[in-house]
């Protein structure tokens, strides 16, 4: 694996991030690469904007998955690089294009050198929203060549470059989406008495919101939410009749995830009753949690001594993926590979170490060639 060749690919994926489920030119850059390998061996299906490439192994009695994500944020890149994202708006700031390069490495590597078992490359869109592995998983490619254990890699920006981890059990939260609709009676700003103020009404669900977690929520069982976005009114003189928020809603357990919902509805009855208005509740997508199997997590830390790759334990995220969906149905694990970033995931200054791309494909065909 020529390490330049691969930051090549992966800058170039970096220019052309594109959101959930509109992966075009993302999807034929990876297909041209993919066809540009000797084909003797490989098999290619697209799903939407996915991708699923087989690879016959040299006995093949099992078949072993690995997945990439393909998405983009809609975040306007603030790097400064001279390969800065072309896609005005959006950015790779999760790691996606250093994900999708690691699995074409992994590809070349394995068509090179053929695995035992056959291997199955699963290029996901979508992951940041609205959720590509459970439809995924319901694709007929999928179920023609279900895997029989599958694992994943997810980049983390305070490890290391060079260091992977990971950790039996639950390694990602649950998560749900939440957007929130206020509709009042918008006015002159002179005469609120005449109005139903929805600035006032989301500004109120806001800090609401936030007592949920601090005040209902057993301090020993995690809870997470955010709200990332507030949208309300238009010009400084008027009373906004409507408001909307976006946020998300992250647990550890999928109990608390029902407990907080249920919070939330009583919440916005409150807010109906005290601003007179009308309160709306969509949750979105939901993402199922990250649960390693111990057999995989503890071969993972084995295999990686052998190779030389530093492993540390990890703690668990309030991160979601929804990866997790792939893990209900198959087992694997998923682990985090170290990119050394000053600036943290879904940050416009996100800067990976491309260095970690090497290890990211070693481990990767290590894997592949040993998993049980
Ligand atoms: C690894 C990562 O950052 N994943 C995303 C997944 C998004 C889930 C969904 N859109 C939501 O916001 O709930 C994350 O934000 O954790």
């Amino acid at each position: 694996m020529d390490l330049e060749k691969m930051i090549k690919i992966r800058r170039e994926l970096h220019q052309i991030p594109e959101l959930g489920f509109q992966e075009v030119k993302t999807q034929k850059y990876l297909l041209d690469f993919i066809h540009d390998l000797p084909q003797d061996h490989l098999k290619v299906e697209t799903w939407k904007t996915g991708i699923f490439v087989k690879v016959e192994g040299t006995v093949g009695d099992k078949t072993i998955g690995y997945r990439t994500d393909m998405d983009g944020l809609p975040i306007t890149e603030d790097t400064g690089f001279d390969y800065q994202s072309k896609h005005k708006g959006n950015m790779h700031a999760c790691g996606h294009d250093i994900h999708m390069t690691i699995a074409l490495g992994i590809l070349a590597e394995l068509v090179e050198n053929r695995p035992k078992h056959h291997v199955l490359m699963i290029f996901q869109p979508a992951e940041e929203g609205p959720g590509g592995a459970a439809p995924m998983l319901e694709s007929e490619p999928m179920k023609k060549w279900w895997p029989d254990s599958i694992f994943a890699l997810h980049i983390a920006p305070e490890l290391p470059t060079g260091t992977v981890s990971s950790k039996e059990g639950l390694l990602f939260a649950n998560t749900s989406e939440l957007f929130i609709n206020l509709k009042g009676k918008g006015g002159h700003a002179a005469y609120p008495h005449q109005s139903r103020d929805m600035v006032v009404g989301a500004s109120a669900m806001v800090t609401d919101l936030q007592q949920i977690v601090s005040r209902m929520v057993d301090p020993l069982d995690a809870a997470v939410i955010s709200i990332g976005k507030i949208n309300g009114g238009t010009v400084q003189n008027i009373i906004a009749e409507e408001a909307k928020l976006e946020g998300t809603i992250r647990t550890l357990n999928a109990k608390t995830m029902d407990f907080i919902k249920s919070r939330i509805e009583k919440i916005s009855e409150a807010i109906e009753l005290r601003f007179d208005c009308e309160v709306t509740i969509d949750y979105g997508s939901n993402y199922y949690q990250v649960w390693n199997q111990k057999k995989y997590v503890d071969q993972f830390e084995r295999e990686m001594s052998l190779i030389e790759v530093p492993y540390q334990q990890a703690n668990q995220a309030m991160t979601g993926e929804d990866f997790g969906y792939m893990l209900k149905e198959i087992p694997g694990f998923m682990y985090w590979l170290g990119v050394d970033s000053p600036y943290g995931l879904h940050h416009a200054k996100l800067n990976p170490d491309e260095e970690a791309i090497e290890t990211g494909i070693k481990a990767g065909v290590h894997m592949l060639k040993h998993i049980e």
